[in-house]
């Protein structure tokens, strides 16, 4: 095998500098306190102005460059990925070629340019002009922002934002690698223009953009840079709606444009990132382009066994540090990985992260409480740029130079395996004896009638998705009670006052199922991870969620069990202080699991029968006390949808089936709701279905009930509460908008099954529009109400 020291520039298309040996395709942004996120905020609020945000960004991009410097990746050889964003990649990608929705071309000069400001507004919104849609990147809990593009979307280099930071790293001293969503995931991942005719397809733009994108690899040429990063991960779904063959004649049409057509020393070299999975039939494409170098998955994927044409005029770059989740490598596995790759005749192998480490925190060093042994099991970040460099020095130097290395992640995976509680013998014993039984309640429509005797509720009942506004004296109050400046006695006091505000609130509204608002939580998947055994919460362990927004993944690393109740003295306060029934609100097992770093040594069905078991006590527990209603929220069911149709069949059986095991315990006339957003849900409509909950809330404001004729002509017959108020923008909806919903709403499902509430909870928004928008809600059911008679 070649290692790139040895290795001359061997492209066809002119002299290029080697790759380096090892590099990772991303870092987080955000700063390790977040200090991104406060700087944005700070600048949304009026109380810093862009060129201060600007210097933030800076001095956070430079920490960025010492610290990779620092933990060994080279400063001259483009090792280091320029990754950073104020809010989105994809965002940041459009906003690059100038592709900015008609509604917001009054916040571009004449070039096209968006300044910081318009930037953020195309992000979030002004007014009643909808910021662009958000949703999930491939299987992470990270959200992009999706670019609409029509037949008229007029590409041009916009900004040149992403040569200004390479200008900026290299006046540092750093040669960084630009990184860039590439042309072909860009266009697969935008949706079609409102205004666009029907079956318009954004992939049809591609030769108009492709010059764009040439125009920003030769602008980062003449600034320096060597290499670039194209970032390709649609590659590796089959789960779009665009056939194969085109996307495969797009690859070839795109590379050629760029690679073929552009030589040196007009771009830079091309490293095509293909994280999240296998390329499949899209590796003989790829290989067979110009392409410097191809950066391949081999934590979610597999390296192909055989030689692949093409490739040995390329670097490989061998994704075996998994980018996605926190688990230290078996560094001595991980190198024979990468030495196997010679089969496939790259001009050489280098090594790699499998994603870009954007979805990791910083530094487990920034976590003092976590217990030693557990953190002797992990690599944040950080942690996993020095697993780079160790595996490139071993790769380059041959495994003796990195032995006291090889020697240490061993004896950490050998103490994984076998330390207590990694596996429970109860636990165990309890998921091995479940029966078909346990999984399945009794026939849905005599549910129905004892649900309605016993709850006794109107025609068209409103409700709302469990979390109230989460004001900042709720978080100042949780933030006293950690740092022990409030007893834990004086922050329950001040939870229990925010329950009895929140339900006067909802009974003066006049709500027919009330909730308690979810104050207590910090985050709806981290507060049950800190009452479950066999999760790790961290201190400042943050990944960026969307825009400013973060979230602390949990650390799933052991057998989970349910040392004790955890939400039923908080619902039944609740229930004490209304004669109206109370739901009690659950996180189900796959969400939980979605939003958290998973184990990676047992089947993900194991585990998520363990929280399904562990939330079935509970919803027992809740059940004795009374309570009528329990939602059991699964928004991540389409979130972890794997993204090759083959494998989705046994995920869907899994995950269907933990919930069915959570819920299936209870009494006939006990109702089980459950609640999906931040995805469409229209192709896993049997999965909701066969969740056999009695209330099924989906997110539908935005979509203005896309979802119910595909729910109706399923034959989906339980009840559904199709979200009448967007909870994503400040606005508040009219009254009447939200009649003109439901009235939409009962042409589709029949009245006796449809429930009022909003898509989703509340926690984001502010009082100011969350009151007036369920009194709107209500009044609109009322309205609906009387004219059904
Ligand atoms: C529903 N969503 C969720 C996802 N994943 C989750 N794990 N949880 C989710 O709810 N994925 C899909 C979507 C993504 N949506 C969101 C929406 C909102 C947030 C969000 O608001 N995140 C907060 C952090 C939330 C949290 O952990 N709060 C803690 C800590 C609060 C805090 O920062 N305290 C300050 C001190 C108090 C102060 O002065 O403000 C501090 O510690 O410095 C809590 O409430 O205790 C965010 O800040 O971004 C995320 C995803
Ligand atoms: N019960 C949660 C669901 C969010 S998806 C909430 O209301 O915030
Ligand atoms: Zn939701």
């Amino acid at each position: 095998m070649t290692t790139p020291h040895e290795r001359s520039s061997i492209s066809p298309q002119g002299t290029f500098p080697a790759f380096p040996a090892g590099t990772v395709l991303g870092y987080p942004r955000i700063g390790p306190r977040r200090e991104l996120k406060k700087a944005v905020e700070s600048f949304w609020a009026g109380r810093i102005d862009a060129t201060e945000l600007e210097a933030t960004a800076a001095t956070l991009r430079k920490n960025t460059r010492d610290r990779l410097v620092s933990l060994g990746l080279s400063a001259t050889d483009a090792a280091i990925p320029g990754t950073f964003s104020f809010y989105d990649q994809v965002l940041d990608a459009a906003a690059t070629v100038g592709a900015v929705p008609t509604r917001f071309a009054g916040l571009t000069d004449a070039n096209g340019t968006l300044d910081l400001a318009g930037y953020f507004t195309v992000a979030r919104g002004a007014g009643e002009d909808a910021p662009l849609e958000m949703t999930k990147w491939f299987d992470t809990n990270y959200h992009y922002l999706v670019p609409e593009i029509g037949p008229d979307t007029e590409f041009r280099f916009a900004s040149d934002r992403i040569v200004r930071e390479f200008a900026e790293g290299l006046a540092d001293g750093v040669t960084t690698r630009p990184v860039l969503v590439g042309p072909v995931t860009f266009l697969l991942l935008s949706k079609a223009a409102d205004d666009a005719p029907a079956g318009f397809q954004p992939l049809s733009r591609l030769a108009d953009l492709l010059p764009v994108y040439a125009q920003v690899l030769t602008a980062l040429a003449a600034a320096g840079a060597t290499w670039v990063q194209l970032d390709e991960p649609a590659l590796v779904t089959d789960n779009i709606d665009v056939p194969l063959a085109d996307v495969l004649t797009a690859v070839t049409a795109a590379y050629r444009a760029l690679a073929t057509d552009l030589t040196r020393p007009t771009r830079p070299a091309i490293l095509l990132g293909a994280p999240f999975g296998d390329l499949q039939e899209a590796l003989v494409v790829v290989a067979a382009t110009d392409v410097e170098a191809l950066a391949i998955d081999l934590v979610k994927g597999s390296a192909p066994t055989g030689p692949v044409a093409g490739l040995e005029t390329k670097t490989l770059v061998a994704g075996v540090v998994d980018g996605h989740n926190i688990w230290r490598a078996d560094l001595s596995a991980k190198l024979e990985i990468v030495e196997r790759l010679q089969v496939l005749g790259a001009g050489a192998v280098t090594v790699g992260t499998s994603t870009s480490l954007q979805h990791v925190p910083h530094t487990t060093a920034d976590e003092p409480d976590l217990d030693d042994t557990l953190k002797s099991w992990l690599a944040f970040a950080d942690e996993k740029v020095t697993e780079v460099v160790t595996l490139a020095q071993g790769l380059t130097e041959g495994r003796e130079a990195i032995d006291a290395q090889l020697v240490a992640a061993s004896a950490a995976v050998a103490s994984r395996a076998t330390a207590a509680g990694v596996v429970a013998a109860d636990v165990r014993e309890r998921t091995a004896a479940l029966a078909d039984g346990d999984f399945h309640r009794g026939p849905a429509a005599e549910r129905r009638a004892a649900q309605a005797e016993r709850l006794n509720l109107p025609l068209l009942p409103t409700t709302t998705i469990g979390s109230f506004p989460q004001t900042l004296e709720i978080r100042k109050a949780r933030a006293a009670h950690a740092k022990g400046e409030l007893s834990l006695e004086a922050y329950e006091d001040e939870m229990r006052a925010e329950i009895k505000r929140v339900v006067d609130l909802q009974e003066e509204i006049g709500i027919d199922v009330l909730v308690h608002g979810e104050a207590e939580r910090n985050d709806m998947v981290q507060y049950f991870a800190e009452l479950l055994d066999g999760f790790a919460v961290t201190q400042n362990g943050w990944v960026q969620s969307y825009g400013s927004r973060c979230t602390r993944p949990s650390i799933l690393w052991g057998d989970v069990s349910r040392p004790a109740p955890m939400t039923v003295r908080w619902t039944e306060y609740t229930q004490s202080l209304s004669t109206k029934p109370v739901k009690g609100m659950l996180t189900g097992p796959v969400t939980i699991m979605a939003w958290s770093f998973v184990r990676d040594d047992i089947a993900l069905g194991e585990t998520a029968n363990q929280i399904g078991l562990a939330l079935r006590d509970e919803i027992g527990d809740l059940e004795s006390a009374g309570i009528a209603i329990i939602q059991v929220d699964e928004p991540a069911l389409r979130e972890l949808l794997p993204l090759r149709k083959a494998d989705q069949a046994a995920y869907l059986d899994w995950s269907v089936s933990s919930f069915t095991l959570s819920t299936a315990g209870v009494r006939p006339d006990t109702q089980i709701h459950t609640h999906l957003c931040y995805s469409e849900f229209g192709e896993v409509i049997g999965a909701i279905d066969a969740l056999d909950a009695d209330v099924t809330s989906i997110e539908a404001a935005r979509s203005r009930m896309e979802i119910l004729p595909d729910l109706n002509a399923s034959g989906f017959s339980r009840g559904v509460g199709p979200g009448v108020y967007d909870i994503h923008s400040p606005r508040v909806p009219s009254q009447d908008e939200v009649t003109e919903l439901l009235e939409l709403a009962v042409k589709s499902v029949d009245p006796a099954l449809l429930w009022v509430n909003p898509d989703c909870g509340l926690k984001t928004r502010g009082y100011a529009e969350t009151t007036p928008s369920l009194k709107h809600l209500v009044e609109a059911a009322r309205a609906v109400r009387a004219q059904l008679g």
